[in-house]
């Protein structure tokens, strides 16, 4: 396993937040976590990086391979988010800062990282634009003068600018539009084949869990409710919160060849 949670438990001073949840990734795999709104899903990943207000406390056991995250000091996490562990969130913009050009962007996530050669550095910003087909010119431009597509797409360069272990993408797609979204996902799923990295993927859409999960698990206040591969957890749910769910995915319409409709969850 890549990354195993083992019985973790956050609490603020006076909730349970999230209830002894445990799960673990395989490597390579694209794993999704589907769920209500504020089932605990984004608080999950959170913890992983260390990323959780002080407010909160955090107990059980987070391991990167063997490394024990919730035990990392803080400059030993740094070193582990931007290199072993990347995040893609859903708010593009607030993911950038709004005075500083991507150049700037690639170049300071380079240097935090430890990278300080300008060829060096020059060499891999423009293989990683390449990667995302994006053209070398929007280096020079702030992230208002990109598009929410376009920024999603440096966002995926740089969360694998360094190889990482694992990308966390937090419902990255939710802010595009669904043309915009589709075209992220597939860049994100043909990245993965060339890089071969774990995907945790946190996701409303159910469509995106059939298309490209591999397996997932359903969270319901605070806990892991069901998990599994996708065709066991789509095909036969055992629980009855995830049947509601799946029951209330959004119905596409596909057109047969005859001109009938047959519905289908994408
Ligand atoms: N800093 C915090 N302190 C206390 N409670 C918090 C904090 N941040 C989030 N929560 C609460 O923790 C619960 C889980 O939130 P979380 O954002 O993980 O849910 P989620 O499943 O990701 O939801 P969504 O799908 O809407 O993003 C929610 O009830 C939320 O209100």
């Amino acid at each position: 396993m890549i990354l195993s949670i083992k019985d973790v438990t956050i609490k603020n001073k006076d909730n349970t937040i999230i209830d002894n949840v445990s799960l673990s990734i395989r490597e390579g795999e694209w794993f999704a976590l589907v769920g209500q709104s504020g089932s605990g899903k984004s608080m999950i990943t959170q913890a992983i990086g260390q990323l959780l207000p002080s407010s909160l406390k955090v107990e059980g056991n987070i391991y990167l391979r063997d490394t024990d995250l919730l035990s990392l000091d803080k400059k030993e996490i740094r070193q582990v988010r931007g290199k072993r562990i990347t995040y893609i969130f859903q708010n593009y913009l607030g993911s950038f800062t709004p005075f500083h050009t991507i150049e700037h962007h690639f170049k300071e996530y380079m240097r935090v990282q430890g990278l300080n050669d300008t060829k060096l550095q020059n060499e891999r910003m423009i293989e990683s634009l390449e990667s995302v087909a994006l053209s070398q010119h929007l280096l020079k431009r702030f992230p208002s003068q990109l598009s929410g597509g376009q920024l999603q797409r440096v966002s995926i360069a740089l969360a694998l600018l360094f190889s990482p272990d694992i990308v966390i993408a937090d419902e990255m797609t939710t802010a595009l539009d669904s043309v915009s979204g589709y075209k992220i996902l597939e860049l994100l799923k043909q990245r993965q084949k060339e890089t071969n990295c774990t995907i945790l993927f946190i996701t409303h859409d159910w469509r995106h869990v059939r298309k490209y999960a591999d397996r997932l698990a359903v969270m319901k206040d605070g806990q892991i409710i069901e998990s599994g591969g996708k065709h066991r957890i789509l095909d036969h749910p055992q629980h009855s919160y995830t049947k509601q769910l799946i029951k209330a995915a959004p119905l596409l319409r596909k057109q047969l060849p005859s001109g009938l409709d047959q519905e289908e969850i994408l």
